[in-house]
C-alpha cells in the first residue's frame, strides 16, 4: 500500500452528472407492512442528530464498493467495467437536493424490491421490540444503523428519494426507484445510469442545511475520514488518510504509524510503541493501539481530556473519544478500534451499558497486558524506560480492578529491586516466584527509602541470615499496591515488619 495518500494537487473530479432518464413502464409497488411501519418512525422521529442519514449511505456505500472490490479480486467481474472505486457527494443550495454515488455493486430489480422488504422485515421485528423499551422520541440514535435500516434514514431528510442504480451482473438494466416514503414506490428501467448507486434526496424544508457543502463537507470529514476509498465532495476529495488499522500491518511504515499517530492522538511527539490486534472471535476487532514517546505530566496524568479511542464500524467513525472502552488507567494509550459488530449509531449511553462494549473492553484488556508482558521480555530495556514513565498506570490499574485476575495481569508487569538483585536493576514478581524455596508461600517485601536504608534495617536481618529474598520498595505507594494485591500466583505478599513480631512471639 502506498504512503498515506495526502492529495498534493486539488484536481476536480465528478462522476454525478444528470444523465439519467427514466422510460418504458412503471411498476407501482406498495411497501410491505412492516416496511411502512418501520418507515412513518424514522420519519416522524424527532431525534437530533439526522446527520445520521449521511452516515448511513456513506456506510451502504462503502460496503457496495467493498464487495466489488473483493468481486473484483475473485476475478468475477467483467474487465470492462474496471471503474475506480469511489464515493462522491453533490450538495445543490438552489435545488435542495444531496446526492451521492458510488461505483459498487448495485442493486437488480429484485434486489431493489427485496432489500427493501428484507431489511425492513429483519429490522422492523426487533426494531419494534426494542421500541417500546426505548423512549419513541430517541428511536434514531441508537436504533437505526443497529438494525440495517440505514436506507431509511434518508425519510427523516427527504420528503422524496430518488434512487438509480445498475448492478455489476452483466447486461443488468439501469433502473430509476423512487418514493416520497408514504405508502408506495414506483420501479422503472432508465437510460444513462451508471454501475452502482446514486441516490438523490429532494431535501425537506428543515433539512434544506444539508444542500450546503460546508455543513455536509464536516459532517464527512468527521465521520469517514478512514472510509478505505476516495470520497468527493462536489469534485474535491474530502477524505485523507487511509484506514491503516485495517492495512496489512507488513505493509504499514514507521512514517506511516507517525503520522496517524499524530493525526488521532492530536498529537506532535512520536508513538513509543504502536500495536496492531485484528481478531474474529468472540468479536470483530480491527484495532491499532499507541503509546506515547513523551512522558505525560502529572497533569496530564489526572486530565481525562483527549483520552479515548476513536471508534469504528466497518471504516465509519462512530465515536471520537470513546473513553471507556480501555479501562481507565489505560487512558494513556492512543488509538483506533474497528468493530463490525458495533452498530453505526452507537449513543454514549449504549456505550457505558452494552453487554457488547463490556466484552469488547474485556477482550482488548487482557490482549494489551499481554503485549505489554511480550514487550518487557523482549526489548527489557526498552520497558523498563516504559516502565519509569508509565508505571504509576499499572499500580492504578491493580489498585482499581476488581478482578483478580486483571489485577495479577497488571502486577505481572510490576519491576521492584530487591535484595537479590544488583543495586538499580529491578525483576517482576515472576522472577521473584521462579526463585523461591520449596515450601516457601510468601513474596516478602519492605518499603525503605533506599536501598541503603533497607539492607541496614533491623526488619531485613532475619530475612538475610535465612537467605529469604525481599523485594525492596523505595515509593511508599508500591508498598500499599502490593497490600492492596495481597495475593499473586496463589502466593501472599507480606511486609517483613509484620513478620518481625511473628518470629519474637515464635521465639
Ligand atoms: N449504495 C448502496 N449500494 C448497494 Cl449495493 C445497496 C444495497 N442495499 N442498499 C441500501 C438500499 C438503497 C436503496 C434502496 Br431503494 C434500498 C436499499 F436497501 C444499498 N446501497
Amino acid at each position: 500500500e502506498s504512503e498515506t495518500t495526502v492529495q498534493e494537487t486539488e484536481e476536480y473530479h465528478t462522476i454525478i452528472k444528470n444523465t439519467e432518464q427514466g422510460k418504458g413502464p412503471t411498476d407501482k409497488h406498495e411497501f410491505q407492512a412492516e416496511t411502512r411501519k418501520l418507515l412513518d418512525i424514522v420519519a416522524k422521529s424527532l431525534y437530533s442528530d439526522k446527520e445520521v442519514f449521511i452516515r448511513e449511505l456513506i456506510s451502504n456505500a462503502s460496503d457496495a464498493l467493498e464487495r466489488l472490490r473483493y468481486l473484483q479480486l475473485k476475478g468475477e467481474i467483467a474487465g470492462d467495467e474496471k471503474t475506480t472505486l469511489e464515493i462522491h457527494i453533490a450538495t445543490d443550495d438552489v435545488k435542495k437536493t444531496f446526492t451521492i454515488q458510488d461505483t459498487g455493486i448495485g442493486l437488480t430489480r429484485n434486489e431493489l424490491i427485496d432489500n427493501l422488504g428484507t431489511i425492513a422485515k429483519s429490522g422492523s421485528k426487533a426494531f419494534l421490540e426494542h421500541l417500546k423499551e426505548e423512549s419513541a422520541g430517541d428511536v434514531g440514535r441508537t436504533l437505526i444503523g443497529q438494525f440495517g435500516v440505514g436506507f431509511y434514514s434518508t425519510f427523516m431528510v427527504g420528503d422524496t428519494v430518488e434512487v438509480y442504480t445498475r448492478s455489476y451482473h452483466a447486461n443488468s438494466p439501469g433502473l430509476k426507484w423512487t418514493s416520497d416514503g408514504s405508502g408506495t414506490y414506483e420501479v422503472s428501467e432508465a437510460d444513462g445510469v451508471q454501475r452502482g448507486t446514486k441516490i438523490v434526496v429532494h431535501l425537506k424544508g428543515d433539512c434544506y442545511d444539508f444542500a450546503k457543502e460546508d455543513v455536509i463537507s464536516g459532517v464527512v470529514k468527521r465521520y469517514s475520514n478512514f472510509v478505505g476509498v476516495p470520497i468527493y465532495l462536489n469534485g474535491h476529495r474530502v477524505n485523507i488518510l487511509q484506514a491503516l488499522w485495517m492495512t496489512d500491518p507488513r505493509d504499514v511504515t514507521e512514517t506511516m504509524h507517525e503520522e496517524f499517530y499524530r493525526f488521532i492522538a492530536n498529537a506532535y511527539d512520536k508513538p513509543r510503541y504502536h500495536f496492531h490486534y485484528k481478531t474474529d472471535a468472540p468479536l470483530n476487532i480491527r484495532a491499532l493501539f499507541y503509546v506515547p514517546e513523551y512522558k505525560p505530566t502529572l497533569f496530564d496524568m489526572s486530565r481525562e481530556t483527549d483520552s479515548g479511542l476513536t471508534l469504528y464500524s466497518r471504516r465509519v467513525m462512530i465515536m471520537a473519544k470513546a473513553n471507556n472502552i480501555l479501562p481507565k488507567w489505560m487512558r494513556f494509550i492512543r488509538g483506533v478500534v474497528d468493530s463490525e459488530d458495533i452498530p453505526l449509531n452507537l449513543s454514549r449511553e449504549l456505550l457505558q451499558e452494552s453487554a457488547l462494549i463490556r466484552k469488547l473492553r474485556e477482550v482488548l484488556t487482557n490482549r494489551v497486558l499481554r503485549f505489554f508482558a511480550d514487550q518487557a521480555k523482549k526489548e527489557p530495556e526498552k520497558y523498563m524506560s516504559f516502565y519509569d514513565d508509565y508505571g504509576l498506570f499499572f499500580r492504578e490499574g491493580i489498585v482499581t480492578t476488581a478482578d483478580q485476575n486483571q489485577r495479577e495481569a497488571v502486577a505481572k508487569l510490576l519491576r521492584f529491586e530487591s535484595s537479590k538483585s544488583s543495586s538499580g536493576e529491578r525483576i517482576s514478581l515472576d522472577d521473584y516466584a521462579s526463585r523461591m524455596k520449596a515450601g516457601e508461600r510468601n513474596i516478602y517485601f519492605l518499603a525503605a527509602p533506599s536501598r541503603h536504608l533497607a539492607e541496614t534495617s533491623p526488619y531485613y536481618e532475619a530475612f538475610r541470615k535465612r537467605d529469604i529474598e525481599v523485594l525492596f520498595l523505595y515509593e511508599a505507594y508500591d508498598e500499599l499496591v502490593l497490600m492492596n494485591l495481597a495475593q499473586y500466583d496463589r502466593k501472599n505478599l507480606r511486609s517483613i515488619e509484620n513478620e518481625l513480631h511473628d518470629d519474637k512471639e515464635n521465639t
